[in-house]
């Protein structure tokens, strides 16, 4: 029986675009995106939606209460639903067992409880989150444990690819969509009308198939693989600063070779962003689990690689500044974990801010999309050595990139929002402090004009 009715528990970066681009493409279908937060809801039901995302406000717009709603309704959105997204949080565990490495999968749980209490028909539930290995297995166990008489459920795996800042277009034109399930007659149906749903779309050999353990493994072994990208430049751009290669070339170069690929290759600051580190201490924690610590050991490098690069960033700009930021003003150019986004989750711009803080710097911060609440809750969130109350009067922040930097010692880029490039650069050297530094974490200026208009200039990978 075709798909007629789409719940997704989780209204989240996830959820929110995924089941919009759902309700656009299939205007046959019914799509409800439920959340525990009514706050978060709230804001899906406004002119300012929760999450800043290029292209998703038009897609809202054009279906929202027509096909496409936003409801707290938890309990009739199942009731109502053929197929049920599971697509809340899975971050990484705070405490207990695995802590700081396992994911907790308390939210997957829940979710699954909710579905087993209340469902009366049958249902497709389809693991949307990035879970561990065989966690299908658990959700299995809940709905079984749990069911009604004569209510039957499958479980898939269908893992989402997009990165944000470009969720729409990646949702549109997805490289591919993976689903994993059971090799059976019904798990083989429950397949065939997911895939359904994506055929709207999506063309039919861009599907992919497969048993459910091996789609939950791709979801983790592409994030670990992009991130490995990522820390193997940021290891060469190191090599780079120590021998005066420029990381920009080696790039290219390498990455001309079609076997290798260009994408990915853009040293930086460090990663960020809620889900590569998460997911990749996830994938150590079940090697260990599974009795694989040399591939444990193998993957953990990658998030070392990471925190090296940060922690070789932020000393480079403290030894530049005479090896004290005691009394100085630093301006933060950027605080998003990437451009077009407003999300700050494990952003490398908090890592920057809460070292410069804790050298005694003032800081001073702007960026286009993140709000000023976001800015102090997440340094607030962050371990800062010194107490509120002393960091608190130290960190302003703004709404323009001119009075930000007005009267600072040094600017530290830590997003690559294109804005950055073509600033002012003349008419913000003559309102710095001097000598006035650029620390480029992005590599995205024009190196050699701030060096003529006075700047001393350092960057990621290559010596100026
Ligand atoms: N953010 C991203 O770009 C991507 C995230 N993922 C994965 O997708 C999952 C979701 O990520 P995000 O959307 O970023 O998380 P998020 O934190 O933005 O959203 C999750 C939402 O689920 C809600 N929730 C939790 N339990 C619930 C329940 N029982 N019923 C209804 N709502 C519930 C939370 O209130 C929250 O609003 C994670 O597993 C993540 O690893 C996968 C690909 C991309
Ligand atoms: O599972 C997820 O959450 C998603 O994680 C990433 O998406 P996302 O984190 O949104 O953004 P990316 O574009 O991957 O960037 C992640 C971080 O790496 C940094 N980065 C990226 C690319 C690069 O060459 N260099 C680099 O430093 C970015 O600035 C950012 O801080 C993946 O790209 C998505 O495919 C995946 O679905």
């Amino acid at each position: 029986m075709p798909i007629k009715n789409i719940c997704c528990l989780g209204a989240g970066y996830v959820g929110g675009p995924t089941c919009s681009v759902i309700a656009l493409k299939c205007p046959e279908i019914k799509v409800t995106v439920v959340d525990l937060s009514k706050d978060r809801i709230a804001q899906w039901n406004s002119d300012k939606l929760p999450i800043y995302e290029p292209g998703l406000d038009d897609v809202v717009k054009s279906c929202r209460g027509k096909n496409l709603f936003f409801s707290s309704d938890i309990t009739s959105a199942i009731l109502e639903a053929d197929l049920i997204f599971i697509s809340v949080n899975t971050p990484t565990k705070a405490f207990g067992n695995g802590k700081g490495r396992a994911a907790d999968l308390k939210y997957v749980e829940g979710a699954a409880r909710i579905i087993a209490d209340v469902s009366k028909s049958d249902k497709i539930v389809v693991e949307k989150s990035t879970v561990p290995v065989r966690a299908a297995e658990s959700i299995s166990n809940i709905l079984i444990a749990n069911q009604r008489p004569g209510v039957a459920y499958q479980i898939l795996s269908n893992p989402e690819f997009l990165a944000e800042g470009s969720a729409i277009n990646d949702l549109l034109y997805a490289d591919r969509v993976l689903i994993g399930g059971e090799d059976t007659p019904a798990g083989r149906a429950a397949i065939e009308e997911l895939s359904s749903v994506y055929q709207h779309w999506i063309p039919k050999t861009n599907i992919v198939t497969m048993n459910t353990w091996s789609s939950e493994l791709s979801k983790l072994a592409a994030n670990a693989m992009l991130a490995q990208r990522i820390s193997s430049i940021n290891s060469l751009s190191a090599v780079c600063e120590a021998t005066g290669a420029d990381v920009s070339e080696v790039a290219r170069a390498v990455g001309l070779d079609s076997r290798i690929g260009s994408k990915f290759l853009q040293a930086s600051v460090g990663f960020g962003g809620s889900c590569f580190q998460k997911d990749i201490l996830n994938l150590v924690y079940i090697c260990e689990s599974l009795n694989l610590p040399e591939v444990a050991k193998y993957w953990q490098q990658v998030i070392d690689i990471n925190e090296y690069q940060k922690t070789r960033f932020t000393t480079k700009i403290i030894e530049s500044c005479f090896n004290t930021l005691s009394g100085k003003n630093i301006c933060i150019f950027g605080f998003a974990f990437k451009k077009n986004t407003g999300d700050t989750r494990e952003s490398p711009s908090i890592f920057v801010a809460k070292t410069l803080l804790d050298e005694g710097a003032s800081i001073r911060i702007y960026d286009p999309k993140v709000e000023q609440n976001q800015i102090y809750e997440d340094l607030a969130n962050s371990v800062i050595c010194t107490p509120p109350e002393e960091w608190r009067p130290r960190v302003s922040v703004h709404s323009d990139p001119y009075s930000c930097s007005e009267g600072c010692h040094a600017i530290v880029i830590c997003t690559e929002w294109d804005e950055f490039i073509n600033l002012d650069y003349q008419k913000i050297y003559s309102e710095m402090m001097k000598p006035a530094y650029v620390f480029d974490g992005r590599k995205i200026v024009d190196h050699q004009a701030l060096l003529k208009i006075g700047f001393h200039v350092q960057t990621i990978g290559m010596r100026l």
